[in-house]
């Protein structure tokens, strides 16, 4: 069957309403995140409205390296199978210092996940499988609406909205801006991002050629077919190659970009006599800035819009996606009754802190890959030289910290450990995979867990278990019991979710023992743990990590 051609599909344009219309949730930008957005509110069974100023996907192949954490974000929307068989997966990355290789490192040393540490996949692709499972969800999406003005009140936004044909009024009780980097609708509200600019300029070649590069990240300082300055690599679908060439604050931005300017440059690296054509040129600088707060009364602000960092790291879209996937759940919740509005407060607070995680980074990378000064020049090419044979140079080389979700550490939301754990996660961190079993099929861990909130019971006595799975009833929780093969269960577990940890892979990432419970959100990250379990410190875990 032919695919379909993302790059060139135009979408249809939503009919202009003849009456003013009145909404409960309207989210504003139909890029990754106003869709994932868009998506995790629909599963929630909450009815949405996606209005966007175009009507194609995005041009270029732009975001296109999505981290472990998206793709299993994207399999709890449902898409992450569809986005790994078409992306290119990697773990590996490579930095070379002129022409040496003096480091590799892998993202993911360790087995047993499902998802790899990355794939690569051109954003018009991740675009077009979202809009395909948010129409099939009955998301309503137009195409070709512009937000034209905006007024911020305290129960409601209003939205003036410009079509092809006129213009209407769109009251939405609540309003999710995932408008992107520029975001009109933080002009509109008078609001602005804050941060840092940096004088230099790169250069984006995508170019479709056969070549056998693995499929790897690989980095360059100084290499001597770009001399003085950076070059990056990453291969994507479709026999399409990325590469990043730094060009310096002087380059001239619209010789730069001219075919026959680039050409050479690509040529240089790949070798006289490799033929490639040209899917994409373009040239950037970048900040790393954010804005000061991410909600104004029922106005909030996700992804670019309210946060933008380097390329470097992969932190922009990734971040974005981890935003809407703290943000559905609250508001789903608070639209059920379930919380109180003040649950939102709680996702600017994590997500701003996730920002400036994000943000340090990137500003740590541009800095290392782009030195001004002669002293930091001088550092940078030290630690490189060194790198090679020495471990502590090598932790110093910074080419970019790929993208990882954050650890909520300090979030309200959290019961604090009263006993003490072992184990790669930690409270307020996002939830590790692991192979289980059920009926001796194989399931990954991250796709047992629910769109509610989570309680997996290890090895449980059952007077434990009955208490706790009398809860469900009464909140939004399901309880997954995980057992080791040696441990049996009592008769009534044949309705219950239940799990074999065969391998022991999940109780050593949980550092669990027999009565140990762990009670992760909607979001999947962890928000309280006990050696016990006890139904009622359950209880009061679930309501302080609904906002109460
Ligand atoms: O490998 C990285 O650090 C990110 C690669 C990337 C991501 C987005 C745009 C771009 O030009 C490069």
């Amino acid at each position: 069957m032919l695919e379909t051609n993302y790059q060139t599909m135009k979408l249809p344009i939503a009919p202009t309403p003849n009456h003013d219309e009145h909404h409960p949730i309207v989210v504003v930008g139909a890029g990754p995140v106003g869709l994932g957005m868009a998506i995790d509110l629909a599963l929630r069974g909450q009815k949405v409205v996606v209005v966007d100023d175009d009507h194609h996907f995005s041009v270029g192949s732009r975001a296109i390296c999505f981290a472990k954490r998206t793709l299993d974000i994207w399999d709890r929307l449902g898409v992450g199978e569809r986005m790994v068989q078409k992306g290119i997966s990697w773990n590996i990355g490579k930095v070379f210092f002129r022409d040496e290789e003096v480091w590799n490192f892998n993202l993911l040393p360790e087995p047993q996940h499902r998802r790899p540490a990355f794939i690569n996949l051109q954003q018009y692709y991740c675009e077009g499988y979202l809009y395909e499972r948010a129409i099939e969800l009955g998301v309503e999406i137009r195409s070709k609406h512009k937000v034209t003005a905006l007024t911020n009140h305290a129960d409601h936004a209003q939205l003036e909205v410009t079509t092809p044909e006129g213009s209407y009024q769109l009251r939405a009780d609540w309003l999710v801006a995932c408008d992107g980097a520029r975001s009109p609708l933080r002009s509109l509200l008078g609001q602005s991002s804050q941060g840092r600019i940096f004088q230099d300029r790169f250069l984006i070649a995508d170019v479709r050629m056969k070549a056998s590069y693995p499929a790897e990240r690989w980095f360059w300082f100084d290499p001597p077919f770009h001399p003085n300055q950076s070059v990056l690599l990453h291969s994507q679908p479709d026999d399409v190659w990325r590469i990043d060439f730094q060009l310096g604050w002087d380059a001239d931005p619209i010789e730069e970009v001219k075919e026959e300017n680039v050409r050479p440059r690509v040529q240089a690296l790949l070798g006289a006599d490799n033929e490639f054509e040209f899917e994409w040129i373009s040239i950037y600088t970048f900040a790393c800035e954010r804005m000061d707060k991410f909600r104004f009364n029922r106005i909030l602000f996700a992804g670019d819009a309210a946060h933008r960092v380097s390329p470097f790291g992969a932190r922009g879209a990734n971040s974005g996606i981890q935003d809407t996937d703290n943000l559905a759940w609250k508001l789903d919740l608070h639209l059920r009754g379930l919380a109180p509005e003040s649950l939102l407060d709680s996702y600017c607070s994590e997500r701003r802190y996730a920002a400036d995680e994000n943000l340090s980074h990137s500003s740590r990378s541009t800095d290392f890959i782009t030195p001004k000064s002669d002293i930091s020049l001088l550092f940078r090419n030290t630690v490189l030289r060194l790198a090679k044979d020495l471990g502590f140079a090598r932790s110093l080389v910074n080419s970019g910290r790929l993208s990882t979700p954050s650890t909520y550490e300090q979030s309200p939301l959290n019961t604090p450990d009263q006993d003490s754990f072992m184990g790669s996660v930690a409270v307020g961190g996002p939830a590790t995979d692991a192979p289980l079993e059920q009926a001796q099929q194989p399931r990954w861990w991250l796709n047992e867990l629910g769109q509610g909130f989570t309680l997996a019971v290890f090895n449980p006595c059952s007077d434990d278990l009955l208490k706790v799975k009398a809860l469900e009833a009464v909140a939004p929780l399901s309880v997954v019991v995980i057992h080791t093969p040696d441990h049996s269960l009592d008769a009534a577990s044949s309705s219950w979710h239940v799990l074999t940890d065969s391998v022991g892979v999940w109780q050593q990432r949980y550092d669990a023992q027999a009565g140990s419970c762990y009670l992760f959100r909607p979001d999947q990250h962890l928000t309280a743990r006990w050696r016990q379990t006890d139904h009622l410190r359950i209880q009061a875990a679930l309501h302080r990590a609904c906002g109460h």
